[in-house]
């Protein structure tokens, strides 16, 4: 392994333009619009049924776009040839099973398909042995894929997506069912596939914890639309300005954001105007409190109309505890 290879400053792996995506008569995608630059880790995040894996599918190449425009490692994936696609790795949400094969030999035999698109810059496949001790399965090499665990079969999920050394990977929700120590082991993976490989990585997943440890830039998708593009900090510095003030008045718990400034003066009219209040508790959103405040308002508010420099309006409601 030699030193990290830089980005080349510029060039793009994916450019998605109002991406739109019909099924029957539900609007799933309403112009989605997003970019990733070569080398770079991009999570694509968001709730159940956002649309994620709609968007990763049609990139792809799986699945017709109903509109948009979309370029993918230079190429309209709905035209993408065989060539192309050697040069993408796709992790999907599950496998259909090769239950019976030993790990080495379906690596090996994948592999192989992969090689009459070795270049200069990119030698493909992967050597089966390297890949599968990166992948923290040496021990395992010669065992049977229906014995794996459940974590152990991910991993050779993330190693059958990488065998041919994809200049982009598509990775669906890639950590599902991990433990912290394989999370912790598949994010050096990630990072070493970023830096060293300079491989392009386009993920999905519900955490955001995950997001903020491995992606360069998050994307949250929701209602049909990206309603949030930055990077972690991006993000927090952002939409952390908030500040939540909870409360108990007449029995009833109530929680009140603050959009922007000292949560002071909200406190000071509050208590002006109710000498009841008790339990009175003020703190600043933490940057997942800000992902569901963000989340929520494009729920609330319909799609379109929530970016990363639009703060959240200031409410008041009541919660459960
Ligand atoms: N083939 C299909 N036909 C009709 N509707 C579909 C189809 N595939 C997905 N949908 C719908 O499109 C919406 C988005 O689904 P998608 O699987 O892309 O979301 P997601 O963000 O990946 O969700 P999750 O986090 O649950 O995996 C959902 O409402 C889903 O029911």
């Amino acid at each position: 392994m030699t030193d990290p290879v830089p980005p080349p400053s510029g060039e793009l792996a994916l450019d998605v333009r109002d991406l739109r995506m019909r099924y029957g008569t539900k609007d799933v995608l309403t112009g989605v619009s997003f970019t990733a630059r070569r080398g770079e880790v991009v999570a694509l995040l968001g709730p159940n049924g956002a649309g994620k894996t709609t968007t990763i599918e049609i990139l792809e190449g799986f699945r017709m776009r109903s509109a948009g425009e979309v370029t993918v490692l230079g190429q309209d994936p709905a035209r993408g040839d065989e060539a192309w696609r050697a040069r993408l790795g796709v992790v999907l949400q599950s496998w259909r099973d090769h239950g019976r094969w030993r790990v080495r030999d379906l690596l090996g035999y994948l592999a192989r398909f992969y090689a009459p698109y070795s270049t200069a810059e990119v030698p493909r496949p992967w050597d089966v042995d390297e890949l599968i001790g990166v992948v923290g399965l040496a021990e395992h090499a010669d065992a049977k894929i229906l014995k794996l665990s459940g974590g152990q079969r991910r991993r050779l999920d993330v190693a059958i997506g990488i065998v041919g050394r994809p200049e982009l990977v598509f990775l669906d929700e890639p950590t599902a069912g991990f433990d912290p120590h394989a999370r912790r082991e598949f994010h050096d993976l990630v990072h070493r596939l970023a830096d060293f490989e300079n491989t392009t990585v386009l993920l999905t997943t519900h955490d955001l914890d995950e997001a903020e440890k491995l992606a360069d830039r998050i994307l949250v998708l929701d209602e049909g639309t990206i309603v949030a593009d930055g990077s972690a900090e991006q993000l927090a510095r952002e939409l952390t300005t908030q500040a939540e003030v909870r409360w108990t008045a007449d029995g009833r718990r109530q929680v009140h954001a603050v959009a922007e400034g000292d949560p002071t003066d909200f406190v000071r009219r509050l208590l002006a105007g109710d000498p009841g209040v008790t339990d009175l508790e003020v703190r600043r959103a933490s940057l997942e409190d800000t992902y569901m405040a963000l989340v929520h308002r494009a729920e609330t508010a319909g799609p379109g109309q929530q970016d990363l420099d639009g703060q959240v309006t200031e409410q008041t409601e009541e919660v459960q505890s």
